[in-house]
């Protein structure tokens, strides 16, 4: 994004302007601006940050799971028909899985299916801090956690991803 906004334009947000405005910086999830809302007034962008990090760390682990489920896979369906959230797509392109190869692509694509065999939730990564490789890397490793450890980390991703997201939006001065 060009134009990114001054901590105190933030805070003189209406709760519309707010929802409207960082709706996306988890996956889907409008219910953490509308909480994070009450948080009001921030002292900078960071404390925006732990405002939706301490959001994240308050929900149940069956709330959490709701979270991972909003996430679309890497390189998948979502992806190949342009299904995805502008943020999601950026990030997706940085991390180079907008020009893979079709044999990288069936690998994602098959480990992210064990993954969600296994787990009940897609893989998340913060793409942004990532390319294909690590990515695969990832998937592969990361298969052999438990649910327990999978949830918390990919809870962690999320936070990264969001991080960078709110980043995108508010100065950081
Ligand atoms: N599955 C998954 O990790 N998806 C996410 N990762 C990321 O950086 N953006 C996403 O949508």
């Amino acid at each position: 994004m060009a134009f990114l906004i001054s901590i105190c334009d933030v805070n003189k947000m209406t709760s519309d302007q707010f929802e409207w405005t960082f709706g996306n910086v988890i996956e889907l999830c409008t219910d953490a601006a509308t909480k994070v809302y009450s948080k009001r007034p921030f002292a900078s962008v960071l404390d925006v940050c732990s405002a939706f990090h301490e959001y994240l760390d308050s929900l149940t682990v069956a709330e959490k799971l709701v979270i991972l489920k909003l996430h679309p896979d890497l390189a998948g369906r979502m992806a190949i028909q342009g299904e995805l959230t502008r943020e999601s797509a950026g990030e997706q392109k940085s991390a180079g899985l907008n020009d893979i190869t079709q044999d990288q692509r069936d690998t994602i694509n098959s480990y992210n299916e064990r993954y969600k065999v296994k787990f009940g939730f897609p893989f998340i990564i913060c793409a942004r801090e990532n390319k294909v490789q690590s990515i695969i890397e990832g998937l592969n490793k990361r298969y052999n956690n438990t649910s327990e450890q999978e949830i918390e980390t990919g809870i962690n991703e999320v936070k990264k991803i969001c991080k960078l997201r709110i980043l995108d939006i508010v100065k950081n001065d």
